[in-house]
Order: C-alpha cells, then structure tokens, then sequence
C-alpha cells in the first residue's frame, strides 16, 4: 500500500477571485466597531506618545544651547543646567511612554475578547453546511493568532505609524528652519522610500496571507492528528504522517522566510538611503562650519535631530509589515463574520451558542403519552397530515455536493403519526442521516415541507424546532464536561431526577455510577475516556432527558453488546411509547421496536408497513435484514 498521509489539503486564498480585493487601509477600518468604544483611550494614548516622541526633537535644541552657550564660554554652571535638562527631558519622555502602555493594555485586552466572543458567537450560528465546508483548523487559527496579531497591531503599529509620521513631520520642520539646504538634502530620498514602502505592502500583505493561511492548514492537521491517534497508531502511519506534515512546515518556513526577505529589503533600504542623506548633509554641513556660514551648534543640533528621525524613519518598513498582517487577520476574520447566520424565524433570536447545534427537548413536553391535544393522528379531511411528523415531498441537495449530481433526497412523502414510531431503514449512504438532520432543522429542505403537529417546520424557527425535536446522532459526540452536564445539555430545565430517569432509561446509570465522582466524573475531550458503547448510551440520555416530543434516533444501539442492547431495547420501548418518534435501524433487533418501518432506497420511500410485511412483500428489505445487502458491499 502506497505511505500515503492523512492531511487535508492545503488552503490558499491569496488568488481567489471572490476575495474583495480592498487596501489594507479600507481593511483595517473594518475594526472600527470593536474599537469604537475605547476610542477615547486610543486617542488620549496616542496624544500622550506623540508628545513624548516630540520631547526627543527638544534634546537637540538643548544641546544647541549648551554647545553654541555655556560649552564655548567654559561656563561650568550652565553644562550642570544643560544636563540637568537632559536628564529631566530624558525621564519625561520615558514616563509619558510608559503611561500610554497603561492606558491601551487593558482597554485593547478587552477588544480582542470582544472579538473572540463575537466570533465564537457567529460561529454557533452559522449553518451546519458553513461546518461542512471550511477546516476546523482554519477556523482556529482565526479566532486565536490572528486575533491576538490584532490586538498587537492596535498596541504598536497602529499608534506608532501616528506618532512616528507626526515626529517624522516636526522633525523636518525643525531641520527646515535651523537649515533648509542641508533640511532639503535629508529629504532628497522620501519620494523614493515612498514608492518602494507602497510596492512593499503590497508583496508584504500577500505573503501574509499565504503564511496566516499555512497555519490554520498546520492546526488543522495538528487537531485531526491529535483526535486520530488511535488510527494512525493503528495503521503505523505515525511516520508517514509526521513526513507529511514535515512538508507543511517546511512550505510555511519557506513563506517564512520569504516575509523575512521582504522585511530584510525595506529595513535595508529604510536605514541605507537616510544614512546616505545625513553622510551627506555631515559633509555639507561640515564645510559651511569650516567656512564659518555655520555655528558648530547648529550643525550639533542639526545633525541631532537628524538622528533621532533615524528611529522614526526606520521603523516604518517594520511597522508597515505589523499593519499588512494585520490587515490580513482582518480580512480572515471577517470572511468568517461575513457568512449568513442562519435567522430564526421563529422569535427572530437565534439565541446562544449552544442553541444552534446541540438538540434540546422541552421538560415536560410530553404528558400523557405525548399525543397533543385535538390531534388524532388521522390525515386531515384533504388527505394532509394533521399530527406528528410528516414529510411531503421533501427534496433535498447539500449545499457543497458536486454540480449536477442528484440530490441526496428527491421526494420524501411519510407521515409519523402522534405517539407512533417508525424505523428507517436503507442501504448505506441512501440518504437516512440527511433524512434525519432535517427534523432540528440543521438543513433546510430544498423542495417539498415537513410539519410538526401540522405546523409547518418552516415556519417554527429553528430554536422551537429544537425545543420540540431531541436528536441522538449515530457518532455520538460528548463534550469537555461532566457525564452529568453531557446529558443534562439536552433539556435546559431538566433537574436531578431526570437526569437519573435518563441514565436508567439508557442503561448508562450503572456505568455512570461506577465512575470515580459518579455523574460529577469529566469524561475527557470528546468523551474518548469512556468506551463507544459508553458514549453511545450517554448520547441516548441526553436524547431523552428533555421529554421530547420527537425523537430522531440515528443507529441508537450500534455499538452495544447484545446483552446491553436487550435491556436499553426494553427501556427505550417506554421511551418511545409516550413520544413520536424516528429511529434510523440497521438490524431487526432496533426495527423491532418501531411500529412501522418505512424503507428508504435511492432517496424516495419505497415502501412503508410492519417489518413482518416488508420482510414478505419486499426484497429490497428483505435482503437488507438478511445482511445480504451489506454483504454484497
Ligand atoms: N455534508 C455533506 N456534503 C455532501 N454530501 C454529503 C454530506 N453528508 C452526506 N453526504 C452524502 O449524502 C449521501 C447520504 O448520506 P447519509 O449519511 O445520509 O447516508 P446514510 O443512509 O445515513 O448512510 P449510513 O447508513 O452509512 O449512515 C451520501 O452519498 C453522502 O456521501
């Protein structure tokens, strides 16, 4: 077998054509919002650094005065006051930096949680196909270094770039007016750092985005190795794996390096051509003092200044290379802010994060039997259904399935009547997940409508939905959490005693119970410290905490031994008796405990009746309960 590794491939981004293309400028104003509300530190910050900037043109000027004063006239009390001056300018400047870094830590801190908070916010409430499509590892690559890339610009770049242009400003102004030719010779290279900081930017800022890009692809792989080890272990592709990701480490040090060429260049250049100007104005300057057109301590002073716009001056190329990543983390981060959430049509709140995946059931939602009142379960007088749930004509294609491929469902019709449960059963990948996902509406149907209690699901609003319907996926997916808050996230209100109802309708109270702290136990990430039968049953009570009026159960019993199956079998038949429900079976054992099975092949219902019925009247059916089917795969 060829040493294939398991690694996603990579993104880049940097040539797409959907991307806007805006300057970094326009960009960066993106952030305005977040800012907005610590704009009046930002400001009083960047006034305070700008103040303490220009205290370091005011040395030069003094040392004019001591050079061309006290030094030439040996006045041994002045130098004193000339360094005492010195010192004091020296402090200022200093404390005033030192007081703009307090003024922006906390404030800035704040921004970026902001930021997180708003994306992690949006993340719950993007479509599940949003989920399909982009990598995990890019999602986290934006929601932590990019933010934090953020946060350092508004720290740093973005005031310095202010401050700096403003030193840079007064600075020349002084030369100007102390001596404008040699001001003039200092200024001879600004039009050419000028054009060659633009052409910078710009390869700057699409090297950015190829390395920012390279990363969220390393975390990506990082995770699913993390989450895969068993099975990389498990094949022995540990090495093939670590190669592979070699390469990906290798690609992003030679993006690297690239940004470090870049940079290299335009310090280069930004300290080389200023250089050359000052050797020059030195020169210049020089002979005009030997001519005696000049004092010694204008030139002192003059080249002083010169001096300290060196700063200034060099670490615009550094400050620009800031602004361009940053302007990328922001690009980035908004291709994610920018997805349509879903809306909630139901109360126009989409509500927490937690409301947009996680399925939850109502406390108390069924009474009786769950049967609604006024509903019989007999089809309207027109032959529509009344109760339960119903499917008509449901059609439905994902959003990123290759073009003009079939749809995964093309005309759904069934009707669940109220308290009734209906197994379905198909060939793998005839479409009875996607089926399923529907229900809590984690996608919409493309064609046809699907009623709960005959009211159409449309028109419920997701967070309802999910109210009404409880879900137990076929990979059932546990959180970083206790068993006890795992189960009771399926059902907002539930209180001890349903979680001890759950866990026993599960059969998972005997295991639970076990565990080190009981129900208080953390299950670890993903829940990978307990077994898949474990998680299964968990994922079960959490289904059943709530009370749901409908339940969607994907493969419940899958990975159970046959002995806790049989008893999880004779719990959940109570479950089942008092709620309408849908459970996605495999083997006669599960379809045993519905009351109709609907069978569905090449994304229609071929047929619906007992399991005795289909078992005799259809083949299709048949060979699937015999296995034959899944043997001829
Ligand atoms: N997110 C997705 N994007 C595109 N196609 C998908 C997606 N999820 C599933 N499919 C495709 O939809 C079809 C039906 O998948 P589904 O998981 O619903 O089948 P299934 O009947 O539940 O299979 P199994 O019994 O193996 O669980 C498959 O061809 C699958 O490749």
């Amino acid at each position: 077998m060829a040493d294939t590794a398991l690694t996603t491939p990579p993104t880049d981004r940097t040539d797409l054509p959907h991307l806007p293309q805006r300057s970094a400028v326009r960009t960066l104003l993106r952030l305005w919002p977040f800012v907005r509300p610590v704009r009046a530190r930002l400001f009083t910050a960047a006034c305070v650094a700008v103040v303490a900037s220009c205290l370091s043109l005011v040395i030069p000027l003094v040392l004019k005065w001591l050079v061309d004063g006290p030094v030439t006239e040996g006045d041994a009390g002045g130098v004193w006051l000339g360094g005492g001056y010195l010192l004091l300018l020296g402090v200022a400047e200093a404390l005033l930096f030192g007081l703009r870094r307090w003024l922006v830590a906390r404030p800035l801190a704040g921004v970026e949680a902001a930021m997180r908070a708003a994306l992690y916010r949006h993340l719950q409430r993007l479509p599940v196909a949003f989920h399909d499509r982009w990598p995990s590892g890019q999602l986290l690559s934006r929601g932590t270094t990019d933010l934090q890339m953020l946060r350092m610009f508004l720290t740093f770049p973005l005031t310095f770039l202010l401050v700096n242009g403003v030193t840079i400003l007064v600075g020349w102004a002084v030369l100007l007016a102390q001596h404008w030719t040699l001001g003039l010779v200092l200024l001879a290279p600004v039009l050419p750092l000028m054009a060659l900081c633009s052409v910078f930017e710009a390869k700057y800022g699409r090297a950015a985005r190829r390395t920012q890009d390279q990363l969220g692809d390393l975390t990506t792989v990082v995770e699913e190795s993390v989450l895969g080890i068993r099975v990389i272990k498990g094949f022995g592709r540990h090495r093939s794996q670590a190669r592979a990701f070699k390469e990906l480490t290798r690609a992003l040090r030679t993006s690297e390096l690239r940004k470090a060429r870049l940079l290299a260049c335009i310090l280069g250049v930004n300290t080389a051509l200023p250089e050359i100007a000052i050797g020059g104005a030195l020169v210049l300057g020089t002979l005009q003092v030997a001519d005696g057109a000049l004092s010694t301590g204008t030139l002192v002073a003059f080249l002083s200044t010169a001096l300290a716009l060196r700063w200034p001056v060099e670490s615009i190329g550094f400050l620009l290379a800031m602004s361009s990543e940053a302007a990328t983390a922001t690009e980035r981060y908004f291709e994610v802010m920018d997805e349509p959430a879903v809306a909630d049509e139901g109360n126009g709140d989409e509500g927490d994060g937690d409301a947009a995946e996680r399925p939850r059931g109502t406390n108390g939602a069924v009474g009786g039997g769950g049967r609604p009142a006024g509903s019989d379960g007999h089809d309207g007088c027109d032959g529509s259904p009344t109760g339960g749930l119903a499917f008509s004509g449901v059609a439905f294609r994902y959003p990123d399935a290759v073009p003009d491929s079939p749809p995964t469902l093309k005309d759904v019709t069934l009707h669940i009547r109220p308290g009734e449960t209906v197994a379905l059963v198909g060939a793998t990948g005839s479409g009875k997940t996607t089926l399923t996902a529907l229900v809590p509406r984690l996608y919409d149907p493309t064609a046809g409508r699907i009623t709960l209690d005959g009211r159409d699901l449309a028109t419920i609003g997701r967070d309802e939905a999910r109210s009404l319907v409880a879900v137990a996926f076929e990979d059932p997916t546990l959180f970083s959490a206790t068993a006890g808050e795992n189960v009771l996230m399926g059902a907002e209100h539930a209180q001890e005693a349903d979680l001890r109802r759950a866990l026993e309708v599960a059969q998972a109270d005997g295991f639970v119970d076990a565990l080190p702290e009981g129900t208080a136990t953390q299950v670890g990430e993903q829940g990978l410290s307990l077994s898949g039968g474990q998680r299964q049953r968990l994922a079960l009570a959490r289904a059943v905490v709530g009370r749901p009026r409908f339940l969607i159960l994907d493969d419940p019993l899958s990975a159970l031994d046959v002995r806790t199956e049989a008893a999880v079998e004779a719990a959940l038949r109570q479950v089942l008796a008092g709620t309408t429900a849908l459970v996605v079976a495999h083997r006669p054992s599960t379809v045993l405990l519905a009351d109709r099975v609907a069978l569905l092949s090449d994304g229609r219902i071929a047929a619906v009746g007992t399991h005795h019925e289909l078992l005799r009247d259809n083949p299709e059916y048949a060979a699937l309960m015999s296995g034959e089917e899944e043997g001829a795969r």
